[in-house]
């Protein structure tokens, strides 16, 4: 692979979601951020460095004193009492300054790691609330799985940074730097023939590694599509046995696991040419030496104890020059890294508190919509809602309905602001929803989504996930309204049952009622129910809504629904269509109307009988 394939690699590899893309500009900014972070931390940062100055000192000392053992060495040929004596010092010598060696590695390795996963552990966290805290404009635009590769890759590669970055500049700077001038101040010429792999082996390694890099930001790209993928076919493995789709299914893993074999055997080429051509030229220039030197020792100018100096010295020098390349590349991947991860971290929430704003007070329960108009962000324009006014009082129900995509949802998520409004107004208690704070709002607004969905945890936890230090009979009586405390008492765990991927599976019903029962618990100001009993049968669903009786008395009830037995007995029903109110008033009046609402009961009761589709219904 050339380097302008990589470059086109670089250019192709499309930042998650783009949403956080990485500018190349960026890249200096985020390496001092990342080091001002590692400085919150001084003391262990000034551990690391001292550590490393050291260890990378007695590095250096280590071929001197080989050379000078060496020597000693060929005195004791000469039989010298006083050159064995000296030969053991250097021989406990050479063994203590190794031991501390590696004493300081340790350490230069322990304090270096630590900050690294200090600064990981911050940044995992304050990602973690970030991602918590974004609108759900951002989370419809940006896919879950790219959420996580820059949670988990794009963070190590930042977390890396201070030890396979900083403190290798150090190490390497102090080696390289130190052990060059001690080489050449012994003898020039030698000095210069024993760093003359140097340049080489630093250009090819700094290539290779750019070039790894490239390469391996593809195969993450292909990678997080076979998880994609992987993803996809487990959460739709009904579906893809139900339409024997195993066949496709197989082939669609299998050229994405192609390409990426095919990538990875590129990685194993590119590494396995670069180090052949950088061993050569360092036994090449270590020849050169051994020719060189060997002739002086034989011409008397040079001892072999200096001769032994300088192989050693080529010998420490090698893994350091080598490492350039990965130093290189840790500055490249922590730049595109942490540029990726800080947009994301410095992005604007969306939506958030607005300045000065104050706790939500409910006090009589008044909820009104108020010529209120909604365009999804990256909708092109085209509104979901337009305006959209009613009024709902404590106690009182209201009934939703309207063709599929006509905007029951997306009314129902303005309420606890899931989405800011384009104009108009939503109050609660004449406060509007966009002064008050989100916390107090979404604790006074509750919504039973459409998928009723449960983490893995017991059904106690599930049912208490909204108020955590909710007491047992508190819980109780909300699965008792839920229909669903019968069922639990039949588990053999009861409540401690464990439910979700990893636990017990319960029907779409069932799952329907647990998610019913947790909103009960919270006893909000506004309960929304988003077809939340599409699942259960019209006996069970007329049981809990006769149990919710006495939750919905002093709090407003929202009900939307296809089935219109869900919602008739509601104290007025808005009928939607294209993002409209068209109709509204309560069940008789909406009959009288004989409108859209009345044909819509005439299908539901009498489905024998042709009966015209509405408009909406007639496009959807
Ligand atoms: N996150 C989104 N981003 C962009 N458009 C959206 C988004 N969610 C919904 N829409 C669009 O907004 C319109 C209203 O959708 P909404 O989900 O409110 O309909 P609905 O009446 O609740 O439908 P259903 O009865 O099927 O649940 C639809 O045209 C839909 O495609």
């Amino acid at each position: 692979m050339n380097s302008d394939t990589v470059g086109r690699a670089r250019a192709r590899v499309k930042a998650p979601g783009h949403l956080v893309s990485a500018q190349w500009g960026q890249g200096l900014g985020t390496l001092v951020r990342i080091t001002r972070m590692a400085l919150r931390h001084p003391w262990q940062v000034a551990i690391a460095i001292t550590a490393t100055m050291i260890a990378s000192g007695l590095q250096l000392a280590i071929p001197r004193l080989l050379g000078q053992a060496v020597d000693h060495a060929q005195g004791i040929i000469g039989g010298g009492q006083e050159a064995q004596s000296a030969l053991w010092i250097s021989a406990i010598t050479l063994l203590v300054v190794s031991v501390l060696r590696g004493l300081f590695t340790l350490t230069q390795n322990y304090f270096s790691e630590s900050v690294g996963h200090t600064i990981g552990y911050e940044l995992r966290l304050a990602y973690y609330e970030k991602i918590q805290r974004l609108s759900f404009a951002f989370h419809d635009k940006v896919h879950s799985g790219d959420l996580i590769t820059v949670g988990m890759l794009d963070l190590d590669g930042v977390r890396m940074f201070f030890a396979t970055g900083l403190v290798r500049t150090v190490l390497l700077s102090v080696l390289i730097g130190v052990g060059a001038y001690l080489l050449i101040s012994t003898d020039a010429v030698l000095g210069l023939l024993a760093l003359s792999f140097v340049p080489f082996v630093a250009w090819r390694s700094s290539v290779a590694q750019l070039k790894l890099r490239g390469t391996w930001l593809i195969l993450q790209e292909k990678l997080s599509g076979l998880s994609r993928v992987m993803e996809e076919n487990l959460g739709g493995i009904r579906v893809v046995r139900a339409f024997a789709g195993q066949k496709h299914e197989m082939d669609k893993f299998d050229a994405a696991s192609k390409e990426a074999l095919n990538l990875t055997h590129q990685r194993v080429n590119i590494r396995v040419r670069n180090t052949s051509a950088m061993t050569f030229s360092f036994f090449f220039s270590m020849g050169l030496v051994l020719w060189f030197g060997g002739n002086m020792v034989i011409d008397g100018t040079m001892t072999v104890g200096t001769l032994t100096t300088f192989l050693t010295f080529m010998t420490i020098l090698q893994m350091p020059v080598r490492q350039l390349g990965m130093m290189v590349n840790s500055y490249a991947r922590a730049s595109t890294c942490g540029s990726r991860l800080f947009n994301l971290l410095d992005m604007d929430l969306g939506i958030d508190d607005a300045p000065g704003a104050t706790d939500l007070k409910v006090t009589e329960g008044t909820l009104k919509f108020d010529n209120v108009d909604f365009t999804f962000p990256g909708s092109g324009g085209q509104k979901a809602l337009s305006d959209v006014s009613f009024e709902a009082h404590a106690g009182q129900t209201i009934g939703i309905v309207g063709a599929p995509g006509s905007g029951k949802t997306t009314l129902a998520h303005l309420i606890p602001r899931f989405y800011d409004i384009d104009s108009g107004s939503i109050t609660l208690d004449g406060q509007d929803i966009s002064k008050v704070t989100l916390r107090s709002l979404r604790q006074s607004v509750a919504v039973v989504q459409q998928d009723s969905f449960l983490f893995t945890t017991t059904i106690e936890n599930n049912i208490a996930y909204g108020d955590p230090w909710a007491k047992e009979p508190k819980i109780e009586r909300a699965a008792e309204s839920a229909q669903l405390h019968n069922y639990v008492m039949g588990l053999p765990g009861g409540y401690d049952t464990v439910v979700g991927e990893r636990g017990v599976s319960l029907s779409g019903g069932q799952r329907q009622r647990l998610s019913i029962a947790r909103t009960l618990v919270l006893k909000p100001a506004v309960m929304v129910f988003d077809d939340s009993t599409a699942a259960i049968d019209a006996g069970t669903e007329h049981r809990i809504r006769s149990a919710i009786k006495r939750f919905a008395k002093d709090r407003i009830t929202i009900v939307i629904a296809h089935r219109l037995s869900s919602l008739m007995h509601a104290d007025f029903i808005l009928f939607m269509e294209e993002g409209k109110i068209v109709e509204r008033g309560s069940h008789e009046e909406l009959l009288a109307l004989n409108g859209r609402y009345r044909a819509l009961f005439d299908l539901q009761v009498r489905p024998g009988e042709d009966i015209a589709p509405t408009p909406a219904e007639a496009s959807s």
